[in-house]
């Protein structure tokens, strides 16, 4: 995909992968509409309601900065792209390179090229597992579009409008905070507010984690005559120990490639205190994954196998029936993992077969994610113009 043309028009706005939450209606009698609505009730800063032509531009805008590996909690925003393609929407996904490493080198700059093409392998298994036309959906590189002389003027215009405190502000959940930080990341949220202009996007979606980007955008763009764009933002979905789901904490996430015992494991390991629905990552994950995705598959449904106590599978078709019993016991944290495994091992499948026939996925995922000594290294070896080095201190080898 290096040589591919570029696209002409995207959707950016970061998929945040462990986000959720209904954001737009699709309206089945009126098949040419899609309202994008915010449902967050925190009263945040996008517009609250925008209709936009189906037929025409609404491009929607996913984003993905090329970091640790995708994970499983990539299907919540894989569902939500799967319910804007089917609205007929345009979907871009920006695979944000530069923005890899803008932040406090999170993808190393050798590493960023390769984790890309990783990035859009695993996002296409993800969608074409739950069977969904890719017609409408791009890629699209940050690279491929953040270097041009217009961007770049633009980049320079926005530095000398916007404030330092502003930069940091708007950066301040995304952009990694340290002492000494690198200067890269106060760029990161001025290329990320120009980007949706640059994709030409109606609308941005993203987790609630890119709240002050998206307002930084709604402040800044008009300082350079720019548009403004709808933002959506879904609230964030806990992960398997209750917190923020991570590329970078293998313990929280699911890869996508653990085998079956691994995930088994991983979600028996996972925390899920019997009768309380609040803050259940296992729940969460059931809501926003296995149900959308059986629905998808034609039959919104979730099973709980109990043939091992020699009972009928429990049979649920919403999540407030599975809240129901998780909340009075008949549903205990034991099966609701075992049932969650199962219906995952089963997503998962068509995706690592994906992997399992493609050489190339197999490449790229070594060259992508090198063993872990050889990453440590790599990290602890950023040279002493490194902005966090302390002069003379690491050796100079990794240095260019
Ligand atoms: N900020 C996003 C990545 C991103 C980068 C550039 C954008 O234009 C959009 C999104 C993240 O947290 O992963």
């Amino acid at each position: 995909w290096d040589t591919e043309p570029l696209p002409t028009t995207c959707f950016i706005g970061k998929i945040c992968p462990w986000s959720y939450g209904q954001i737009y209606t699709i309206y089945e009698n009126q098949p040419n509409l899609v309202t994008l609505r915010n449902y967050y009730e925190g009263g945040l800063t996008f517009e609250a309601s925008q209709t936009v032509g189906r037929d025409k531009d609404c491009e929607d805008d996913h984003r993905t900065a090329p970091t640790g590996r995708p994970h499983c909690g990539y299907f919540v925003p894989a569902l939500k792209i799967t319910q804007l393609l089917a609205a007929g929407c345009d979907v871009v996904v920006l695979l944000a390179d530069i923005h890899g490493f803008l932040d406090n080198l999170k993808a190393p700059i050798e590493l960023v090229e390769y984790r890309v093409k990783f990035y859009r392998l695993a996002i296409s298994a993800i969608l074409e597992s739950v069977g969904v036309p890719t017609e409408r959906l791009q890629f699209v590189l940050g690279s491929s579009f953040q270097k041009s002389p217009e961007y770049v003027m633009d980049v320079y215009r926005l530095c000398s409008l916007v404030s330092e405190h502003e930069a940091k502000k708007a950066g301040a959940e995304i952009v990694k905070q340290s002492d000494n930080a690198p200067l890269s990341g106060l760029l990161y949220p001025i290329l990320q507010v120009l980007d949706e202009q640059y994709l030409n996007v109606d609308a941005q979606f993203g987790g609630l984690d890119q709240r002050t980007l998206f307002t930084a955008a709604k402040d800044w763009l008009p300082k350079v005559g720019c548009r403004q764009c709808a933002h959506l933002i879904n609230p964030m979905v806990p992960g398997l120990h209750g917190g923020k789901m991570s590329s970078s904490d293998e313990d929280s996430k699911i890869d996508l490639l653990d085998p079956p015992e691994v995930v088994t494991r991983k979600i028996r390991k996972a925390e899920a205190a019997p009768r309380i629905t609040e803050g259940n990552g296992i729940l969460a994950f059931t809501e926003f994954v296995l149900l959308s995705a059986a629905a998808l598959n034609g039959r919104r449904e979730f099973r709980v196998q109990r043939d091992r106590d020699g009972l009928e599978p429990l049979v649920y078709t919403s999540i407030n029936q599975v809240h129901d019993v998780y909340r009075n016991d008949v549903l205990t944290p034991q099966l609701l993992k075992n049932a969650v495994a199962k219906a995952l091992i089963e997503l998962m499948e068509p995706i690592q077969a994906a992997y399992q026939a493609s050489s190339e996925w197999k490449e790229i995922t070594l060259k992508a994610y090198p063993s872990v000594q050889r990453k440590e290294k790599k990290i602890k070896d950023k040279g002493s113009r490194y902005p966090g080095s302390k002069g003379g201190e690491s050796n100079s080898s990794g240095s260019r």
